[in-house]
């Protein structure tokens, strides 16, 4: 397991290195938009889930202490292998983590990182990173995050590609990705393979507005302009998203509005076969 950890760390390392070297930038969008046209209500109070798919009931897997789609990641790859690095033929094993801002990605994926074989991979850090680089790329992809909006996906899937090949690893939780339709379509396009499950960390907009202006990281997000505006894209473009995988029986949804430790009580147990 250390050689694991180890593994893993140098992996994300280099990662991170290569994000800031980095050719690409991309921005990000605010959170929580209601779905299906209606771009005014802010939810608040209201989970996500009560307007995935219209309703409560579109949860594939939460309840469930192992989905069919997680015990399907586990499943060798029949599909002949898609790898990401030069040589490679296995496809790697792909979880994207949703869910609005503040929402407790970032919190959880450190928990599985913890104690299953995965690297961790936020778009939203390689992003800042890259925004970091002071490129015309980079002062674009920070205008678009304070903003609250969402970076073209060809800056975001080859920072991620980029991460994933850099890691030299084959499991990832792809944290705060597809944001919308354009991010999932150009994954598909270029990474050529779909994730294995989506894990939906649902939370009312009142909690997160909460835990965001509480976090104090000096993110030029965390502020109640940007917060509003990031819930607008989240509700608009990334609901859809998880609509999206909802049909396809891929979504396990965890109610984050619970302690960080009952969250992750429910959490790992879409991750038991990994371990
Ligand atoms: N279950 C929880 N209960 C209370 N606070 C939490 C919980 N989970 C996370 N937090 C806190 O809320 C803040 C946001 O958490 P985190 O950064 O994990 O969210 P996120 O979904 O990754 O956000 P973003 O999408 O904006 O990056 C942090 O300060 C974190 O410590
Ligand atoms: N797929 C993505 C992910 C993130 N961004 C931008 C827009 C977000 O508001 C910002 C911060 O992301 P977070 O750390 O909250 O996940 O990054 C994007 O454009 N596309």
């Amino acid at each position: 397991m250390r050689r694991a950890m180890e593994r893993l760390t140098r992996g994300v390392a280099r990662a991170s290195e290569r994000a800031m070297r980095g050719a690409n930038g991309g921005t990000r969008e605010p959170v929580s938009a209601v779905r299906a046209g209606a771009v005014t209500a802010v939810v608040t109070g209201t989970a996500a889930s009560a307007i995935v798919a219209g309703g409560a009931s579109a949860v594939a897997c939460a309840g469930e202490s192992e989905s069919k789609n997680a015990r399907a990641a586990t499943e060798e790859k029949s599909d002949g292998g898609k790898g990401i690095g030069k040589g490679e033929t296995k496809t790697p094993t792909v979880v994207f983590v949703l869910g609005g801002p503040g929402a407790g990605k970032g919190t959880q994926c450190a928990n599985i990182v913890r104690d299953f074989a995965f690297v961790h991979l936020s778009a939203g850090d390689l992003l800042r990173a890259h925004m970091k680089s002071g490129s015309p790329e980079g002062n674009m992809v920070a205008e678009m995050i304070k903003q609250g909006q969402i970076v073209p996906s060809e800056v975001t899937v080859n920072l991620l590609l980029d991460a994933m090949r850099a890691s030299g690893e084959d499991r990832f939780l792809i944290d705060g990705f597809p944001r919308n339709k354009e991010n999932r379509d150009a994954w598909e396009n270029t990474a050529g393979f779909d994730c294995d499950f989506v894990l939906f960390f649902d939370c009312p907009e009142d909690v997160m507005t909460t835990r965001l202006l509480g976090r104090n990281e000096g993110r030029s997000d965390d502020n109640i302009e940007t917060i509003k505006k990031r819930f607008v894209t989240f509700r608009e473009s990334s609901l859809p998203v998880i609509n999206y995988y909802e049909k396809l029986n891929k979504v396990c949804t965890v109610n984050s509005d619970q302690s960080p430790e009952d969250v992750y009580a429910q959490t790992k147990g879409f991750f038991s076969k990994f371990a």
